[in-house]
């Protein structure tokens, strides 16, 4: 005999939901998740009606079904948003523009508009050009950066209120692991909750599936017939992050809720009242929000800029402040600053037949004038 469903008790339960445990037929399955993500939407207060949402659209599964469910959910309640995908263009051949072209799919399914930035656009480098540079360790910090930032600029273009982004119940709990991990006290603050406020050029941020599990995410998808992209990317498999996940599969093998567990510790982590984190300001460069005179990505683009990768990652300072003062650099602190040796020192081919002038970096010596001219009134 067949299970049955246990919500209407009369159609042959179809799985077992991963997070209650529950056997449900498909119908009853889409209705709990469907209800649930609204129940999230209004209780966290997610969105006003009028708003206009730009929602990241990465065609993987997790941003493909949070669009075709704010679509779905905001007809169905009467939300009154304007809703648009926002995709950024990281430059990665092989994976990103595979995924656009399912965001384009979706775009044509759903009528939704789209809208694209790209890395190059924004700051004369794709992610391929930067990793030819930087070799394979390290690209995620380059990519999480420039994409946080990209998405703002995307949202800005289309005057959106918020952004929404996919980011589900494993993301969060991989990201309290990883940052508990790391003793990234600010982050971890940061990173548990709802969403962010926005300010100094960063639009207001949420993460309506945030309590939702990967695989029933993936169940979702499966179950309406969603066309998605599901290839990893290329850079992944050396980012810390995959260490994390790694280990919270291990965890959720013996205890199953370990991802609720960890989501819920993130959220209740409390930080002692007298510590103090970094203020955050504006990039004396390009004004976007930053916690030192110049923003992350404005760093990251000077070592870039500059031939020097590495300038903006790991804990560099004292050599970021020779550079400041115009000192000059030994042999082996550019070495440590990822300087190509003597036979590299030419620009990237994508650099040099691709950069159209007036491109941000478009002016910027070659590399292999790279030797140090101390920089003017900069401030990292
Ligand atoms: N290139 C991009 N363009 C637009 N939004 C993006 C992009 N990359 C990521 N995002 C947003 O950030 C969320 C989390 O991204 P992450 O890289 O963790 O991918 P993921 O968990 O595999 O999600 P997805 O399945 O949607 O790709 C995505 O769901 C999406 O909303």
């Amino acid at each position: 005999m067949p299970t049955s469903c246990s919500a209407c008790g009369t159609s042959p339960a179809a799985l077992r939901r991963p997070k209650t445990g529950h056997a449900l037929c498909r119908p009853c399955f889409l209705a709990a998740f469907e209800e649930e993500t609204h129940q999230a939407i209004v209780a966290g207060q997610l969105f006003q009606p009028g708003e206009t949402v730009a929602i990241g659209a990465s065609g993987g599964k997790d941003s493909t079904v949070l669009a075709h469910l704010l679509q779905l959910l905001n007809q169905r309640h009467g939300y009154g948003l304007h809703l648009v995908l926002l995709s950024v263009d990281e430059g990665i051949a092989g994976y990103r523009d595979a995924s656009l072209a399912a965001v384009r799919r979706h775009q044509c399914r759903s009528g939704l508009p789209l809208h694209v930035v790209s890395y190059r656009q924004l700051y004369g480098w794709s992610m391929d050009s930067i990793a030819r540079h930087l070799g394979p360790r390290n690209n995620c910090t380059f990519c999480g950066v420039f994409r946080r930032q990209a998405l703002d600029r995307g949202a800005l273009l289309l005057g959106a209120d918020k952004i929404a982004t996919g980011h589900n119940a494993d993301d969060m709990a991989e990201t309290v692991l990883m940052n508990f991990l790391r003793g990234d006290v600010g982050r971890l603050r940061r990173g548990a909750g709802a969403g962010s406020a926005g300010g100094e050029g960063a639009v207001p941020r949420c993460k309506p599936l945030r309590h939702a599990y990967e695989k029933e995410i993936v169940l979702y998808a499966y179950f309406q017939g969603l066309d998605y992209f599901s290839t990893e990317c290329v850079y992944a498999p050396q980012a810390y992050r995959g260490y994390a996940r790694a280990l919270l599969k291990d965890l959720e093998a013996i205890r199953p809720s370990a991802v609720a567990d960890l989501c819920h510790s993130g959220e209740r982590l409390s930080l002692r009242p007298d510590l103090r984190l970094p203020a955050r300001g504006a990039c004396q460069r390009c004004g976007y929000v930053a916690s030192q005179p110049l923003c992350k990505a404005c760093v990251l683009l000077e070592g870039l800029d500059r031939g020097l990768p590495k300038l903006g990652i790991g804990k560099h300072q004292r050599l970021r402040d020779k550079l400041r003062d115009g000192q000059p650099l030994t042999q082996e602190e550019l070495k440590r600053l990822g300087a190509p040796g003597e036979n590299e020192g030419e620009l990237p081919k994508e650099q040099e037949t691709q950069m159209e002038p007036g491109v941000k970096g478009a002016d910027k010596e070659p590399w292999g004038g790279w030797e140090l001219r101390g920089p003017r009134g900069l401030d990292f």
